[in-house]
C-alpha cells in the first residue's frame, strides 16, 4: 500500500517526506519538486516569511539517475532559514542561559482563536505554544508536496493524466462557476497572482485581498482540482474506508485551515432534485456517455470515467493582524493573540497542496486496483483492465 509521512518542524533545519510503497521506474527529478515547492510559495496576500525562506531540496532515498527504485522515496527539504533558529530548535539541549537573551525564544504564552495553540498546549503539557506551532504550521505541507510529485508524475506516466487545480473564490468573492482548468491550463492558473481560471474572478478576489489588508484581517477560500481521464473503477463501494470520495476528503480536510470537502457540486447537489441532480447516460459510439458531471466523476465511492473534481474550502488565517482576544495562560488575564507576521491568504498555496494530496491518494487507489513492481508492469495491468472495460461496453 502507498503510505506517506512528514517530519519535521516550521522552524527546524528540514522537513523530511518519506513515500513507501511506489513502484520502480517513476520519472522524477529534484528540480521537478523544486518546482512544485516554488509554486507552493506562491499566491497574492501570502506573507513576508515566503519572500526571504527558500526550500531546498535533496532527494535522500529512493530514486537513482530519475526514477525511483521501487524502496522507500525520501525527500529532505530544507530551510534557508536555519541558522536564525539553530539555537532556538537545537535538538540537542542547549545553555539556559543562551536561551534566556534570546528575543526569538520568548515564551508564546497568548494562543492564537482558531491555530492549534490553546488546544495543544493542554494536551501536550506546554507553557509555550512554540513546540505546539512549530508541527502545526503549514510549512509541513512542503513536504506533501515533494512526496505528491512523485505521485502526480506516476499518475502522469500510468494514465497521461494532468493533476490541476485553481481558486474558486476568495473570501467574498463572487465564486467562479465556469468550466474548470483542464490538463495543459496549468501554467495559464498559475500566472494569476491569485491562480484564478478567469480575469474578472482574479480582479475580484485581489479586490478581496487588498482590502482586508488595509482592515488588518485574514481571508480564506475554495480551491477545486480536476482530474481529466481517470478509468472507472478506482476505489471501492465495497466499505466507506474504501470509497474514493471519503478517502480524497479526509486528506484534504488533512491540510492545515481546510474545514470543508465538495465532491463534484457538492453541497449545491442537496439542494436540487433527482432528476436534476444526477448525470444521465446515453450510448455513444465508444461506451457510455454524460452530458453533465454533477458528481465530480465519482459514484459509489469509484471513479466513473469523468472527470474528478473535488473542491476544499479553507478558513480565514488565525493569525489575524487586527489581533484576537485571547488569555494569556501564564497569567490568565484577557490578552490580544500573538501576532508578528502572517499570510493574509494563502489559498493559492493551499490549491497546490490539495493537488498533492489528490495526487497522493488517487495514486494509491491506482496501485491498489492495478498493483505491480514497476511502472511498465502497472501499465500492462492498466491496459488489460481497459481492454476488458472496453470490450464489455462494446457488447
Ligand atoms: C498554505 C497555508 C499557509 C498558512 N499560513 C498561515 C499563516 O501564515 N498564519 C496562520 O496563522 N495560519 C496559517 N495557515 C493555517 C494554519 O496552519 C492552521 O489554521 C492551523 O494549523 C490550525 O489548524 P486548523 O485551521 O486546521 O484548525 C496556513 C495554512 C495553509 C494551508
Ligand atoms: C512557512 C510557511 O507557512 C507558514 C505557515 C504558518 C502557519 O501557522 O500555518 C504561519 C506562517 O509562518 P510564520 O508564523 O512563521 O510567519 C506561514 O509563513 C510555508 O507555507 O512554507
Amino acid at each position: 500500500m502507498l503510505r506517506w509521512i512528514t517530519a519535521g518542524e516550521s522552524h527546524g533545519p528540514a522537513l523530511v517526506a518519506m513515500l513507501d510503497g511506489m513502484v520502480a521506474g517513476v520519472e522524477v527529478t529534484s528540480d521537478e519538486i523544486a518546482t512544485q515547492l516554488a509554486r507552493r510559495r506562491l499566491g497574492y496576500g501570502r506573507g513576508a516569511r515566503m519572500s526571504f525562506e527558500k526550500d531546498v531540496v535533496t532527494v535522500v532515498g529512493g530514486v537513482r539517475h530519475g526514477r525511483t527504485m521501487g524502496g522507500p522515496v525520501a525527500i529532505e527539504v530544507a530551510n534557508s532559514e536555519w541558522p536564525k533558529w539553530e539555537t532556538v530548535m537545537a535538538s540537542d539541549p542547549v545553555d539556559e542561559a543562551l536561551l534566556k537573551d534570546l528575543a526569538r525564544n520568548a515564551p508564546l504564552t497568548r494562543p492564537r482563536p482558531g491555530h492549534a495553540d490553546f488546544s495543544g498546549m493542554l494536551k501536550y503539557g506546554f507553557d509555550d505554544a512554540r513546540p505546539v506551532l512549530e508541527r502545526a504550521s503549514a510549512r509541513e505541507t512542503a513536504a506533501r508536496v515533494a512526496a505528491g510529485t512523485v505521485a502526480r508524475n506516476f499518475l502522469r506516466q500510468v494514465f497521461g493524466v494532468e493533476v490541476v487545480s485553481h481558486v474558486v473564490s476568495i473570501g467574498a468573492s463572487e465564486p467562479y462557476d465556469g468550466p474548470g482548468p483542464q490538463s495543459g491550463d496549468l501554467d495559464a492558473v498559475d500566472a494569476s497572482p491569485v491562480r484564478a481560471f478567469d480575469k474578472a474572478a482574479e480582479e475580484s478576489m485581489i479586490a478581496e485581498i487588498e482590502a482586508a489588508k488595509k482592515d488588518g484581517d485574514t481571508l480564506g477560500g475554495v480551491v477545486e482540482v480536476i482530474i481529466e481521464g481517470l478509468p472507472v473503477g478506482l476505489g471501492s463501494f465495497i466499505s466507506g474506508e474504501n470509497r474514493l470520495d471519503s478517502r480524497l476528503a479526509a486528506a484534504l480536510m488533512g491540510i492545515q485551515a481546510i474545514k470543508g470537502v465538495e465532491v463534484g457540486d457538492g453541497f449545491e447537489t442537496a439542494r436540487r432534485r433527482g432528476s436534476a441532480a444526477h448525470d444521465e447516460m446515453r450510448p455513444g459510439p465508444d461506451g457510455v456517455l454524460r452530458s453533465t458531471n454533477r458528481a465530480g466523476g465519482l459514484e459509489g465511492g469509484m471513479t466513473n470515467g469523468e472527470a474528478l473534481r473535488v473542491r476544499a474550502a479553507m478558513k480565514p488565517i488565525s493569525t489575524v493582524p487586527r489581533a484576537l482576544a485571547t488569555v494569556d495562560m501564564a497569567t490568565g488575564d484577557e490578552a490580544v493573540a500573538i501576532h508578528q507576521r502572517s499570510d493574509v491568504c494563502a489559498v493559492p498555496a493551499a490549491g497546490v497542496v490539495a493537488e498533492s494530496m489528490v495526487a497522493l491518494v488517487v495514486a494509491q487507489a491506482a496501485l491498489e486496483k492495478f498493483g505491480g513492481d514497476s511502472v511498465a508492469e502497472t501499465q500492462r495491468n492498466v491496459e488489460g483492465y481497459l481492454a476488458a472495460v472496453r470490450e464489455r461496453l462494446a457488447r
